[in-house]
Parts: structure tokens; C-alpha cells; sequence
């Protein structure tokens, strides 16, 4: 019988500000970010097998498939649940690795989602939340859905609505390791606790890793200050990739196209929900 595959998107996700404020016992920092959805995606393919195996069709270059985040949130999910179904996955990444932009995390967020339904193992979205956190501090905004104020690692989540916006974002070609990051003695933890508002966060955003990131990565601090020329442009998680945000694709548009020579990089508009909201 020939495999049906069924396709999902999986968004980027952009960290509009990010501060540290502390550290767990284990070591884990404690953040307060706002994550954003972008519309640009990878795609996640699968098709239910009844054999029982997990096959990554296409493993990625330098990440052995049973590394993979798909693979490993796909195998979670078939322990959790007790299925004795299994998944052929082909992925197709547009979302640069190691950016800030939080691909791989929404690779595995979109797989529990969706061999959740075609699965049919009704396992409820808080428990895939909490079994994504088990692959990455990342993972559960994704299931969650909406745009969110994150504490914690990242996991305790309150929607936030934002305004329509556009994005220029930049990859100034290094990949930037977040542990390297979160370990170095540059970091500053104990940014003061509060609690963010909407309004705020257009006024006093930053990020407090970018810092670190740009002392070690002069590639990034020049990326920056290219956006500068026109805004206050950020980094995204612990980097590489910055943006500027733009009030319309019009405006984006206009300065990506005299970057675009320089960099990789492409215009996404900001997202209300995670394209798989509601119907999945
Ligand atoms: C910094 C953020 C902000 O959204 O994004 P990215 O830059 O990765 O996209 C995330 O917190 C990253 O989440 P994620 O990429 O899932 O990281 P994980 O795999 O869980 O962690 C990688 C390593 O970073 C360190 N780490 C990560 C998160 C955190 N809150 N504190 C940490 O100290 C730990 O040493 C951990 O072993
Ligand atoms: N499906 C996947 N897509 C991307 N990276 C993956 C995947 N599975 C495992 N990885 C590993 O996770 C690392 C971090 O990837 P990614 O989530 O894209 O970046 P970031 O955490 O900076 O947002 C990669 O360098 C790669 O080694």
C-alpha cells in the first residue's frame, strides 16, 4: 500500500525581548521572553505506519535522524500514549539552524500535534506541552498556540495579542550554541523581575543575551548595526539571527532589499496564532 503523507506547517518563532532573571538549581535559567510567530515555516510531512517504526526519511545534514527533534517527539509521544502505530516523517527546513528562531523546537511541536490527531491518542494539549519540554525549553509555546509572555524556563505561558507587524530578519552566517551562551560569566542574571505589558515591551525591549552573543560573534554586532540605520533591530533568542521590526510590508521590503546583497536573511510577517491553531 503506497504511504499517504499529510503536510504541517512549522513557524519560526522570533523572542520580541528576553531577559534573564535568574537561575534554577540545575543550572536553567529563569527568562521573562515574549515569543512571536513569523510566517515563515518548515514543513513537517507524515504518514501513519502500522508497523510500529519511527523513519525520518530525510535526515538532515550533521544531525543523525534518531537525533532528530521530529524523531524524538514522535518516539515520546508513542511511549506516552501506548500506540502501537508508527510514522514516516519527511521534513523540509527553510528555518536557518542554530538562529534564535526556534525551528527545531516547532519541527517537534508540530509532530506531537500532529500524530496526536492522526494518531488519534487524544493526549490533551497541556500533557504535550509537558512532554515537549522534555526535548527543549522552546518546544511548549509552540503546542500552546498563541503569542506569549513566558517565566520560568519558558514554559509558564500567557497569551499575548500583538499588533499586525512585519519583520526583517537577518542570519549574519554564524551559529551561535545556546549553552555556550547561557554559561558564559558575561551574563547578566538578575535582570530586575517584572511584569510586562504590551506597551512596554515597544519601549523597552531588549535582550540580555545579546551581549554575550556579540562579544564572542562580531558577525552579529555588524548585523545589527546595519539594521540600525533604520530602527532598533534585536537579536532573537541566543542569536544569531536579528530583526528589525517594520510597520508594514512595504517598509520591510525596502530595507531587506539593501541588505539582501549582504546577507541571508527574508521579510516574514508577524502571526496572530500558530497556523495550526484551532484546527488541529
Ligand atoms: C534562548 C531561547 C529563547 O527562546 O531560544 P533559542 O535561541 O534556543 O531559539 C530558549 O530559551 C532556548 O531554548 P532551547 O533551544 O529549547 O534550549 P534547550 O535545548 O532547552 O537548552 C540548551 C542549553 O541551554 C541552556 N539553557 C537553555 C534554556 C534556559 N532557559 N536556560 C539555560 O541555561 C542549558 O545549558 C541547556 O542545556
Ligand atoms: N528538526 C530539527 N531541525 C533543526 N535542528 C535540529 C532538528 N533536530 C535536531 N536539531 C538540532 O538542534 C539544534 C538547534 O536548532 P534550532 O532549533 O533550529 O535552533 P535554535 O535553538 O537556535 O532556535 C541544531 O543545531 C541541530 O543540531
Amino acid at each position: 500500500m503506497t504511504a499517504v503523507f499529510h503536510a504541517y506547517p512549522a513557524p519560526a518563532k522570533l523572542n520580541l525581548m528576553l531577559k534573564v532573571v535568574g537561575r534554577r538549581a540545575d543550572g536553567y535559567h529563569l527568562l521573562e521572553t515574549v515569543f512571536r510567530f513569523i510566517d515563515y515555516s518548515d514543513t513537517v510531512e507524515l504518514a501513519v505506519r502500522d508497523d510500529g517504526v519511527i523513519e525520518l526519511l530525510n535526515p538532515i545534514d550533521g544531525v543523525p535522524a534518531e537525533r532528530d527533534l521530529t524523531v524524538r517527539a514522535a518516539r515520546l509521544l508513542q511511549q506516552h500514549s501506548g500506540t502501537p502505530l508508527g510514522a514516516s516523517i519527511r521534513l523540509t527546513k527553510r528555518i536557518p539552524m542554530g538562529g534564535g528562531l526556534g525551528g527545531g523546537s516547532s519541527d517537534a511541536a508540530t509532530v506531537l500535534l500532529a500524530l496526536n490527531a492522526l494518531w488519534q491518542t487524544a493526549v490533551p494539549r497541556e500533557t504535550l506541552m509537558q512532554l515537549g519540554l522534555k526535548l527543549g525549553a522552546d518546544v511548549p509555546v509552540f503546542i500552546f498556540g498563541r503569542n506569549a509572555f513566558a517565566t520560568g524556563i519558558g514554559e509558564e505561558l500567557t497569551e499575548l495579542e500583538l499588533p499586525e507587524k512585519w519583520y526583517v530578519v537577518l542570519h549574519p552566517g554564524v551559529h551561535v550554541p545556546t549553552a555556550e551562551i547561557f554559561s558564559s560569566e558575561l551574563l547578566t542574571r538578575d535582570s530586575g523581575i517584572s511584569i510586562m505589558r504590551i506597551l512596554e515591551t515597544t519601549q523597552q525591549r531588549r535582550n540580555d543575551l545579546q551581549r554575550v552573543v556579540t562579544s564572542k560573534y562580531p558577525a552579529v554586532n555588524e548585523a545589527l548595526s546595519e539594521l540600525e540605520k533604520y530602527g532598533s533591530p534585536l537579536m532573537t533568542g541566543s542569536g544569531s539571527c536579528v530583526f528589525l521590526e517594520c510597520d508594514s510590508e512595504n517598509e520591510a521590503d525596502k530595507v531587506y532589499k539593501t541588505l539582501s546583497q549582504k546577507y541571508n536573511g527574508f521579510v516574514a510577517r508577524g502571526l496572530s496564532v500558530h497556523p495550526l491553531f484551532g484546527s488541529i
